[in-house]
């Protein structure tokens, strides 16, 4: 995402709209609407869009992504499987950053980090053919040191941390040792020269100790944000998140 206007501790908050695909998509027809939400996220100072455009379409649509890509300004961030499908459509699309994430059909959501260690030369045309295209790679890696040294020698200049088994951990009861995972890869993440991004099942409850790891340049979210917006409105989710995440840094 652009950057040059934010001070250097800015914590980015991307916000996550493919569940506001995915409650449309339970009846069909436009509502309620991904565009307005991107509107309304940046009225609410998110400092990008994140869309997920799921080999199987189950919420972003390849019409959602052009719709979205022609109209708002905030820079979007196109998580996509590594396929030479999604990297055609990366390209003719150019977001200003694409995510490469694992996809299984048959998962409920997003649930390993990619095996940027283990697929290096399938992965390798595809992060070359995004970065050749001005498109800023980011790789959905577990906080392991092999998966950031992986995407170190794949030349992505992001990682974003799979931030999924720590916040299943939180609901458990204790985080400990996700967080210390977290905390440990972002050091090292930031050794390598990563610009390290963290996301997947943030909520207010359990974003104070993520947004709080320094080397942290961006949060992910969106399945908390559009749940909680049933109750709050969206505006009013975003800028609580928002609130957590400075207040964590200050
Ligand atoms: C990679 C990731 O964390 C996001 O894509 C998020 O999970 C929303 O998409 P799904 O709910 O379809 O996994
Ligand atoms: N990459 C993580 C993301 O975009 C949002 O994940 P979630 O908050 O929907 O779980």
């Amino acid at each position: 995402m652009q950057t040059a206007h934010l001070r250097p501790s800015h914590l980015r908050l991307g916000v996550n709209i493919d569940h506001v695909a995915t409650i449309r998509n339970a009846r069909g027809g436009l509502h309620p609407c991904p565009l307005r939400a991107a509107e309304m996220a940046a009225a609410a100072g998110a400092d990008g869009i994140t869309i997920h455009l799921r080999e199987d379409r189950r919420h972003i649509t390849d019409a959602d992504l052009a719709t979205l890509s022609g109209a708002i300004q905030l820079p979007i961030n196109l998580e996509m499987a590594a396929t030479d499908e999604m990297l055609a459509i990366a390209l003719k699309f150019r977001p200003h950053a694409a995510c490469i994430v694992p996809e299984r059909r048959a998962e409920r959501t997003t649930e390993g980090g990619l095996d940027a260690a283990g697929q290096h030369n399938s992965l390798q045309p595809i992060v070359a053919a995004l970065r050749d295209a001005g498109i800023r790679v980011s790789l959905f890696v577990a906080p392991e040191e092999r998966q950031l040294e992986a995407a170190a020698r794949l030349g992505a200049p992001v990682v974003e941390l799979h931030t999924g088994p720590y916040a299943h951990a939180f609901d458990d009861g204790d985080a400990s040792a996700e967080l210390a995972r977290l905390a440990r890869a972002s050091e090292h993440g930031a050794a390598l020269g990563l610009e390290l991004h963290a996301g997947h099942g943030l909520s207010y409850a359990n974003v104070g100790p993520v947004a709080a790891l320094p080397q942290l340049a961006e949060l992910n979210i969106g399945h908390f944000l559009v749940g909680e917006a049933l109750f709050v409105g969206l505006d009013a989710a975003i800028r609580e998140m928002r609130r957590l995440m400075d207040a964590a840094r200050a």
